[in-house]
C-alpha cells in the first residue's frame, strides 16, 4: 500500500446480503481536509466505523496511521479522535470535568490534561463556559466541546461525522474555521462526513461523492467537475445583439464547443470543454454586433451534487444552501 496516512482499498461490507460500502478504495494524505459527501444511506458511517475497527469489513483493506484497523483497533483508538453525530456528554458535569474524564480514560496524567484541557476549551471558544455544566450548552457549544474532546489525545488524525448537524448557520461557520485552524496549525489530517456539500466546499482540500455505497468521484471541486461534466465543464454566457445564425453557426463550429443553449433573442449559453472566453469575444467582435456581457459560469459542488443526488436525495439536503 501506498504512504497515505489513511488507506482504503476494495473495503467492502455487506449487511443482509446488501452492499452497504461495495469496493471502496480510497488514499488520504497527510495534513489533508477530506471530504465524504453523500446523501443520507450512503454508507458513510458505515466507512467511518470500519475505520475506527468498531465494524469488521466483508472484504478488503484498510489501514489508519499504517495501523490494521481491523487486526489492532485499540491501537488506532490512541491515535484517532472521533467525533459521533450524536455526541453525549455527562450533563452534570462542567465541559473542563468532561474533559478531564475523557483524558483520564486515555492514561494521560492529571498536570498535564489540565493544561490541555484549558488550552483546548479556550481555543474552540469556550474560555468563558469552562465551569458551566454541559446539560446548559447549546448545540453549538456540544460540538466545539466534542472538538476539544476528541483533540485532548492529540491525534493525528480526526474522524467527524456530520460535524455541523444541528447548528445554526453563524455556528457552522465558526466549526467549520476551527476545523480549518486545527488542521492547518497542528497539521492534523481531517476525515469528515457530511450532506452539506456547500459547508464541505468551503473547508475541504478534496471531495469524494459518495453514492449507494460506491465512491462515484473524487478530487478538488475543479478536477471533479472535469470527471463528472467531461466535455461540458464549463458554460461562457454571451448577451450580444443581433445574434446572427451565421454567428452562431460559427461559435458551433469551434472544436471546444459542445452545445448551445438559447436563452432569448440575445443571449445564449455556449457550453465548452475548456475556457476559451477571449477566443469567443474575439469571434463575435468579428460580427457587427454589440457585445453587452460575456462571463464564464463555473460548474461548483452544487451542479454535481443535483446531478448525481437528484432522485436519490432526502428534501432536507436541497434546502440546504448555503
Ligand atoms: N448495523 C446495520 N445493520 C444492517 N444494515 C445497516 C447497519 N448499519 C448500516 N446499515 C445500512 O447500510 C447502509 C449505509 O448506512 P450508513 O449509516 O453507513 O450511511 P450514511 O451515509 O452514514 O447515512 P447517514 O447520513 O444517514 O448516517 C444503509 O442502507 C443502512 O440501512
Amino acid at each position: 500500500m501506498s504512504e497515505g496516512i489513511i488507506e482504503i482499498q476494495q473495503l467492502t461490507k455487506i449487511y443482509d446480503d446488501i452492499p452497504a460500502v461495495n469496493g471502496l478504495s480510497l488514499s488520504i494524505k497527510q495534513g489533508e481536509i477530506f471530504g465524504l459527501l453523500g446523501p443520507n444511506g450512503a454508507g458513510k458511517s458505515t466507512t467511518i466505523f470500519m475505520l475506527l475497527g468498531l465494524t469488521e469489513p466483508t472484504s478488503g483493506q484498510l489501514r489508519v496511521c499504517g495501523i490494521d484497523s481491523t487486526k489492532y483497533p485499540l491501537e488506532v483508538k490512541k491515535r484517532v479522535g472521533y467525533l459521533p453525530d450524536d455526541l453525549g456528554f455527562y450533563q452534570h458535569m462542567s465541559g473542563l470535568n468532561n474533559l478531564l474524564y475523557t483524558a483520564s480514560l486515555n492514561g494521560i496524567p492529571k498536570e498535564e490534561a489540565e493544561e490541555r484541557a484549558y488550552m483546548l476549551l479556550e481555543q474552540v471558544g469556550l474560555g468563558d463556559a469552562i465551569h458551566k455544566k454541559t446539560g446548559k450548552y447549546s448545540r453549538g457549544m456540544k460540538q466545539r466541546l466534542g472538538l476539544a474532546d476528541v483533540l485532548i489525545k492529540e491525534p493525528e488524525v480526526i474522524i467527524l461525522d456530520e460535524p455541523t448537524l444541528g447548528i445554526d448557520p453563524e455556528g457552522v461557520r465558526e466549526i467549520l474555521h476551527l476545523i480549518k485552524e486545527l488542521n492547518e496549525e497542528k497539521g492534523i489530517t481531517v476525515l469528515l462526513s457530511s450532506h452539506h456539500l456547500h459547508q464541505v466546499q468551503q473547508i475541504c482540500d478534496r471531495v469524494g461523492i459518495f453514492v449507494k455505497g460506491k465512491l462515484l468521484a473524487e478530487g478538488n471541486v475543479e478536477s471533479l467537475t472535469e470527471q463528472l461534466f467531461e466535455r461540458e465543464a464549463i458554460i461562457i454566457h454571451v448577451e450580444a445583439e443581433p445574434l446572427s445564425d451565421e454567428l452562431l453557426q460559427e461559435l458551433q463550429q469551434l472544436d471546444e464547443v459542445s452545445r448551445i443553449d438559447y436563452l432569448g433573442s440575445s443571449s445564449i449559453d455556449i457550453h465548452c470543454q475548456k475556457d476559451i472566453t477571449p477566443k469567443i469575444a474575439k469571434l463575435i467582435m468579428n460580427y457587427e454586433v454589440d457585445l453587452s456581457n460575456i462571463s464564464k459560469k463555473n460548474f461548483g459542488l452544487d451542479e454535481i451534487y443535483h446531478l448525481y443526488f437528484e432522485g436519490r436525495e432526502t428534501n432536507d439536503t436541497h434546502k440546504d444552501k448555503r
